[in-house]
């Protein structure tokens, strides 16, 4: 990483924040951030994208307003531009959450690095893309982070930063230090991995979850309850690790693995990923609505989310209404 010189302004002085893509994550983006009390402005090509975002923020209020909003907190303080040049052009935090497409990413935070301010941040919501591979046409590779959320952003408070090789390291130390400032909880990576930690664990499961519906061996149902019923009960307020010490009784993970280490070698798993074919995708989305029922998008929406309320605020973690 190199050391060119970061924002123009401190992170705890930021007041205007600009979201580039607002989708499911870039609209969550905006919910977060006006929630925080930011003056956001958003840009996106789709024609109906500005009505779908203020849909989006607007049913996304109500959990914010339980989670505390921030003085001065505002939908109105949404601006939807016209053009992307309008959007960063007063910004002193730029996120991008545009389509996961590496060379759409390439090309567009080029566009991005020349119409933004000199020194201001630029960070990529990317699910998996490493920095490096994305900043290879960027004038000022520099500034370019990633800042990996998880959905909603706007209650999920994980983000993951990284930088890639030609990232400034002030980039990635302001970064972390703004989305710290702006109430998300962050994992500062010193390396770039394939879908960074989380997401890298998260495939695991979800390859297994795959081999399992194209098999057979297990419905979609099976597989949901299999977590909200077990383990995920734990992972709301402990992670693998420790859970799992304690699966050791008082010898604790020294004991586990002892234990249960060798079993590490059965065939448990299945390390190549399923081939995602047409039977394997319509087994899913089958399965996802016979899970959903009679409930819409917007139903489930609303039950995700007062669901994480419960959990933060029973786990105590119910983040305080201060930037
Ligand atoms: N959906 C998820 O659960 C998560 C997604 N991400 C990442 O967030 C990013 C966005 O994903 P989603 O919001 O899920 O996708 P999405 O499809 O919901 O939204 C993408 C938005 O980008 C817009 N767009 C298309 N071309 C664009 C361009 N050239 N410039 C700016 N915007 C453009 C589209 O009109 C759309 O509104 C991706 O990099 C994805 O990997 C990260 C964490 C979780
Ligand atoms: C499905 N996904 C890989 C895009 C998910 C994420 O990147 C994070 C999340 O929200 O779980």
């Amino acid at each position: 990483m190199t050391n060119t010189p970061p924002a123009p302004c401190a992170p705890e002085d930021v007041r205007r924040v600009a979201c580039i893509g607002a989708g499911v994550i870039g609209g969550g983006w905006v919910a977060h951030f006006l929630a925080r009390g930011y003056d956001v402005t958003a840009w996106d090509p789709a024609p109906d994208a500005e009505e779908k975002l203020r849909r989006l923020v607007a049913a996304a209020w109500p959990a914010l307003e339980q989670l505390g909003l921030a003085e001065g907190a505002s939908q109105d303080r949404l601006t939807v531009t016209a053009t992307l040049a309008e959007a960063v052009a007063d910004a002193q935090f730029v996120q991008e959450s545009a389509p996961e497409k590496l060379e759409l990413k390439r090309s567009l935070l080029a566009e991005l690095d020349a119409a933004t301010p000199p020194g201001v941040v630029i960070a990529s919501s990317t699910s998996g893309y490493p920095m490096t591979d994305m900043q290879t046409e960027a004038t000022d590779p520099g500034r370019l982070v990633v800042g990996h959320p998880f959905n909603p952003p706007y209650l999920i408070p994980l983000v993951e930063v990284v930088g890639g090789e030609s990232t400034a390291a002030d980039a990635v130390a302001w970064s972390s230090r703004f989305y710290d400032v702006a109430g998300k909880s962050v994992i500062t990576m010193d390396r770039e991995l394939p879908g960074f930690i989380a997401n890298r664990l998260q495939e695991a499961l979800w390859r297994e979850a795959l081999h399992m519906v194209a098999n057979g061996e297990a419905t979609v149902k099976d597989i949901d309850d299999s977590i909200t019923e077990g383990p995920g009960l734990r992972w709301a307020f402990m992670g693998p690790c420790l859970t799992f010490a304690l699966a050791g009784g008082e010898g604790g993970m020294g004991h586990m693995l002892d234990h249960f280490g060798p079993s590490l070698k059965s065939p448990w798993t299945r390390l190549e990923a399923p081939e995602l074919d047409r039977k394997l995708r319509d087994a899913m989305v089958d399965g996802c609505e016979e899970a959903a029922g009679e409930r819409t998008y917007a139903d489930l929406v609303a039950e995700r989310d007062q669901g994480v309320i419960d959990v933060l605020r029973a786990t105590g973690r119910l983040g305080g209404t201060a930037r």
